[in-house]
């Protein structure tokens, strides 16, 4: 039974900025009606917080945040947790740096995804956030840990923060959950630029040594 919001709403401030996460998902389009969701586990505790399951964007407050353990329980709140639950705990269980996920079902990226190709790094934006293609992980039924192991599986062996899943959308992961929104923002954003490369011609490939490069200087360099 989940803890009723009278006897804990615990973690609030960080449920509060998860749910405000979610407003970048819509501002950015990678959602439609309830689709997606942002998780972030709780620093020094083995829990994360993550969106309601069909909680609508627009009335999105610390409440519509649920709190689980790793092995996807609840343990407080008042809203059932989201669909994908099992998924983000088997990825936290399985890779202790991420700290944040976010799933999507962006329009471009998702197309990418229906047809379980990957996206080829043939920019330079690619190579600074992905360093390297963006790869499609297996299909999965949704409701249990198949997608986490879809996910950590895909990633385990790619630099990139993000993982087109066969037939149904994108996630990806972070050191935080903004991180995570980034890169979901990013896969939507290169998705497009590349289709529409294609309907040109054939993109150019990038030399793995200058996608090495970029990569490097742009998540050690670059910014403030
Ligand atoms: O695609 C799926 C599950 O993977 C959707 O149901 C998901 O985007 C949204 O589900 P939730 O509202 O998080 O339960």
């Amino acid at each position: 039974m989940t803890a009723t919001l009278t006897e804990r709403g615990t973690h609030r401030v960080q449920r509060a900025h998860v749910a405000a996460l979610h407003a970048e998902l819509t501002r950015y389009g990678l959602v439609t009606w309830t689709s997606g969701n942002v998780s972030e586990r709780v620093p020094g505790e083995d829990l994360f917080v993550i969106k309601g399951s069909g909680v609508s964007y627009d009335d999105l407050s610390w409440e519509g945040i649920t709190v689980c353990d790793l092995d996807g329980g609840v343990v407080d709140g008042v809203r059932k947790p989201s669909s994908d639950t099992d998924a983000h705990a088997h990825v936290y269980r399985e890779m202790p740096e991420v700290r944040g996920q976010v799933h999507t079902h962006s329009p471009y990226a998702t197309a990418w995804a229906a047809r379980g190709e990957e996206i080829p790094c043939v920019l330079t934006a690619m190579a600074d956030e992905f360093g390297g293609p963006i790869p499609v992980g297996p299909f999965a039924l949704i409701g249990d840990d198949s997608i986490g192991r879809g996910v950590v599986t895909t990633l385990r062996g790619s630099r990139s923060p993000a993982v087109l899943m066969r037939n149904h959308g994108v996630f990806t992961v972070g050191p935080s959950a903004r991180a995570a929104v980034k890169a979901a923002v990013m896969t939507e954003d290169v998705a497009r630029t590349v289709h529409l490369s294609r309907l040109l011609g054939d993109p150019l490939p990038i030399a793995q040594s200058d996608v090495d490069a970029l990569y490097a200087r742009y998540q050690n360099v670059y910014g403030q």
